[in-house]
């Protein structure tokens, strides 16, 4: 058994790795953390998620000063560590752990795309751990077994660059899409994606359907970067609790059929237990709600493709992704604790 913690345990994708790898036979869930100054420190996980009661009885510790020699005890007494923290907590957190000889597993943007420019304008820090940049392996499980199988550092890729790449990716590869037409995606999110703290856009009364982050989200880097390719990208904050539903439009080449697409679908994901290919109808969020898998349907008609991609943001998206990221790590079935 391999022991692991989480900090941000109190968070939604916090709770979500708790309630995996609780059950998780490889998993040793040894410690929940937050913050120091967390009005949480001391309650049981089970006070906060009514779920977890009598499935987990850990309570919720503060994680000690960055630079104490508690914070050093706690890295080396992990064999891997889940941050489910916030981008600068994520940052500064990861290399206190990787001195110790623990395996970080981030679920933060804070160490996702390897460009100087790309924190000050997207994220609004300065990166100060450049090497660590370097080493960081991005955690896009389907496509990054051999590199995460070896990686000490694993980003685990966000949540709309989850589902968006998953449904590019194999088309791109093949050299499906006519690019003169940069893919345009439209995603919808549920409002767990903006995490549990307050905040007046998350509010009942505020949330409808609307837009935001229009020609300047985070993500449409990320995905850019790692896809190869530019991307349009356009979110959506939808009034559901979780998943995120991907409509995707792209240019096809000339020639290009569905049983093309469909083969170059099946050719890459035939033995990836956590994608599913629809051939009749399409993927819906309540087809993935509280389930680890990105469902993948497409329609073709006149020289343009409509992908649509589903998952839930809490699971596939984050939480599942980086156990998935976790079990490939350690050489263990990838779909360990999930299915
Ligand atoms: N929500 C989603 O759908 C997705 C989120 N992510 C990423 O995962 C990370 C977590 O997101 P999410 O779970 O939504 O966030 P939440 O806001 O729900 O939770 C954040 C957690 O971090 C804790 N925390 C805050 N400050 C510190 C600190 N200094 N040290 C230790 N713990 C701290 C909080 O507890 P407290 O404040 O009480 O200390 C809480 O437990 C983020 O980086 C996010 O971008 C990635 C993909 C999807
Ligand atoms: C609905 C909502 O607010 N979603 C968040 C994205 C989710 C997230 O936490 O981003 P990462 O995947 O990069 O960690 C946002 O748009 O900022």
């Amino acid at each position: 058994m391999k022991k692991a913690i989480v900090i941000g345990a109190s968070g939604y994708t916090g709770a979500e790795l708790v309630r995996i790898l609780v059950r998780h036979p490889h998993f040793d869930l040894s410690g929940l953390y937050v913050s120091g100054n967390s009005l949480d420190a001391g309650k049981p996980i089970s006070a906060l998620y009514p779920q977890l009661g009598q499935i987990c009885d850990l309570s919720l510790q503060p994680l000690p000063e960055k630079n104490s020699e508690a914070m050093s005890a706690l890295a080396r007494s992990a064999d891997l560590v889940f941050l489910a923290t916030a981008h600068e907590v994520s940052h500064e957190l990861a290399p206190l752990f990787l001195q110790q000889g623990c395996k970080v597993f981030d679920l933060s943007g804070a160490y996702r795309v390897n460009r100087a420019d790309f924190y000050p304008r997207f994220y609004g820090f300065e990166h100060r751990y450049p090497e660590l940049l370097q080493q960081a392996v991005y955690g896009l499980a389907e496509w990054n077994a051999e590199q995460i199988r070896h990686g000490d550092l694993v980003a685990v890729a966000g949540c709309y660059p989850t589902v968006s790449q998953l449904c590019l990716k194999p088309l791109i590869e093949k050299g499906l899409l006519d690019l003169s037409l940069p893919p345009i995606i439209n995603a919808v999110s549920g409002v767990s994606g903006a995490g549990r703290k307050a905040s007046l856009t998350s509010a009942f009364c505020e949330v409808s359907l609307n837009a935001y982050g229009v020609f300047n989200h985070r993500h449409q880097p990320e995905i850019a970067t790692h896809l190869g390719t530019e991307v349009i990208f356009t979110p959506h904050l939808g009034n559901f609790k979780r998943g995120i539903l991907a409509t995707i439009t792209a240019k096809l080449q000339k020639g290009v059929d569905d049983e093309k697409i469909r083969s170059a679908y099946a050719g890459y994901y035939h033995d990836k237990p956590l994608i599913r290919l629809y051939t009749q109808g399409l993927p819906s969020i309540k087809g993935v709600e509280f389930l680890p898998y990105c469902d993948i349907g497409f329609a073709c008609k006149e020289g343009y493709i409509i992908i649509i991609g589903a998952e839930d943001n809490l699971l596939k998206g984050a939480a599942a992704q980086a156990v998935q990221c976790a079990n490939i790590r350690y050489g263990l079935a990838e779909t360990l604790g999930l299915c």
